[in-house]
Order: structure tokens, then C-alpha cells, then sequence
């Protein structure tokens, strides 16, 4: 058997604004770093300490990965870090607040660019593109391939190379693998993995930093579907809130 466990970053400061955050680099607010450390204490008491970790190249992700490591008590265990496990790119949504974006473009298409397998927002401005190829963070991807948007299609295109490439070897060789992640590219990870239909996508939503954990066969085929989160009662309410933003008021930092 293969343990594999997926954790969304701890809560960001656009999180508590309710904007769409995407690649923006967003750190974590106080709040968040609790939640990360409390993720570690799960871990622990689970007795599910990881040998590998993955992140995104997101300060967010990081930072959620170093601080559960710590309480975890396994702080210097090898980090890998990689763009195309970044959250979806936003387009145009980036820093917009969701209930402004839920009033000017209506229900419907607030849901499908928030949840559906193919919708992408409308894209952002050709510099912020420019601005992105620039950063070491994302050397490997080519100029011409950086997103000004993507679905959650786009996503999985682009994370599932790093997944056969760099995180399955791992799984295989018997290592306890973390994946420190976002909300849509742990959306498209735990899609590939139960093999969810675009029509059971909408109703997927990851809560920040609550370990979900999945026992995985030789075939890397979930013992059970959808995992386990290791505090199922605590996710099952974080994620309802996730599923409500854009009728929710940001909430205060502290
Ligand atoms: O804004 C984002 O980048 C993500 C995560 O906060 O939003 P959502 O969960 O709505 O896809």
C-alpha cells in the first residue's frame, strides 16, 4: 500500500478578503499559519509522517509545508517545489473580490468559471505574462506557455506530468508523499485519482489545511474513493464554507 496526503495551504490573505488569488503570491495570514501548524499536529497524532513533500512555487503552499513539517516533527525531510502544482491561473478574476464577480457576471457563469472542468475566466492583461516569465520560480515554462487563464482542463494538462513524473515514483518506492497544494490543482489531482466525471467536479470543494489522506494500490488506485480526511468533521464544514464564497463578507485577519 501507498499513502499519499494532500493538504491545500493555510488560510491566505486573500482568502480572508474573498478574492480570487490564483498566481498571485499571497502569504498566509496568522490564522493560516495556525491552521498549518495544527495540520502538522494531525499528522503526528496520525502517525502519518511523510518522507517526501511537494509543493507549488506559491508562497503560500510553502510556507503551509514548512510549518506542518515542524509540528509534524519532521522539518528536514526532502521539499520539492514546482510551478505546475501552482493554483489555476485566474485570468482576469485575479484580486477581484467574488461577490463583486458573483453580481456583475450572474450565478451561472460564477459557477462554471469557479468549478466547471472546461471554463476559462477571461484572460489577464498580455504583461502580467510577461511579468510571470521573468521569475526564476517558473523557469521551465516556456514564454510562450505562460497562462493569462486556465480551466480546471488546463490544469490537470499541466500537473499531471509532474505527477507521473515526480510524485509517482516515490509513491511506488513505498515513500509517504505530501503534496502541499491549492484548491483547483488539488481539485484536478483528486479528480484524476477517483477518476470524477466533469459532472461530479462542481461538487468538489478542498478545504485549507485539513490533511485528506489516500491509500493508493499498486495500481495507485484509491482504497477509498475521495481519501480521508483526518479530521472529517472539521473538513466537511471548512469545505461547505469554501462552496459558499462569493456570499460570504471577508472575514477579519487575525
Ligand atoms: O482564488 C483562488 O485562487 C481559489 C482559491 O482561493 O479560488 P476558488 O476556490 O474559488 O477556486
Amino acid at each position: 500500500m501507498r499513502t499519499l496526503i494532500l493538504l491545500r495551504h493555510g488560510e491566505s490573505g486573500w482568502n480572508s478578503q474573498n478574492r480570487f488569488t490564483g498566481w498571485i503570491d499571497v502569504d498566509l495570514t496568522p490564522r493560516g499559519e495556525r491552521q498549518a501548524r495544527h495540520s502538522g499536529r494531525l499528522l503526528r497524532e496520525a502517525g502519518l509522517l511523510p518522507d517526501l513533500v511537494h509543493t507549488s512555487v506559491l508562497t503560500r503552499a510553502i510556507r503551509t509545508a514548512t510549518l506542518t513539517l515542524e509540528a509534524a516533527g519532521r522539518p528536514r525531510i526532502p521539499v520539492t517545489r514546482n510551478w505546475r502544482l501552482n493554483e489555476r491561473h485566474y485570468g482576469a478574476l485575479q484580486g477581484r473580490e467574488k461577490n463583486a464577480v458573483l453580481r456583475e457576471f450572474g450565478e451561472e457563469r460564477f459557477r462554471r468559471w469557479r468549478r466547471s472542468y472546461d471554463a476559462a475566466p477571461p484572460p489577464a492583461a498580455p504583461d502580467t505574462a510577461r511579468g510571470l516569465a521573468c521569475d526564476p520560480r517558473h523557469a521551465g515554462l516556456p514564454h510562450e506557455s505562460m497562462p493569462r487563464t486556465e480551466s480546471l482542463a488546463d490544469v490537470t494538462a499541466r500537473l499531471l506530468p509532474y505527477w507521473h513524473d515526480a510524485v509517482v515514483p516515490g509513491l511506488r518506492a513505498g515513500r509517504t508523499t505530501l503534496v502541499v497544494a491549492h484548491s483547483n490543482s488539488l481539485r484536478a489531482l483528486v479528480a484524476h485519482l477517483d477518476r470524477l466525471s466533469p459532472e461530479e467536479l462542481p461538487a468538489l470543494d478542498i478545504p485549507t489545511a485539513m490533511p485528506l489522506r489516500y491509500d493508493l494500490d499498486e495500481h495507485l488506485v484509491p482504497l477509498v474513493r475521495g481519501g480521508r480526511y483526518l479530521d472529517p468533521e472539521a473538513a466537511a464544514a471548512a469545505a461547505a464554507e469554501v462552496a459558499a464564497e462569493g456570499s460570504r463578507s471577508s472575514r477579519p485577519t487575525r
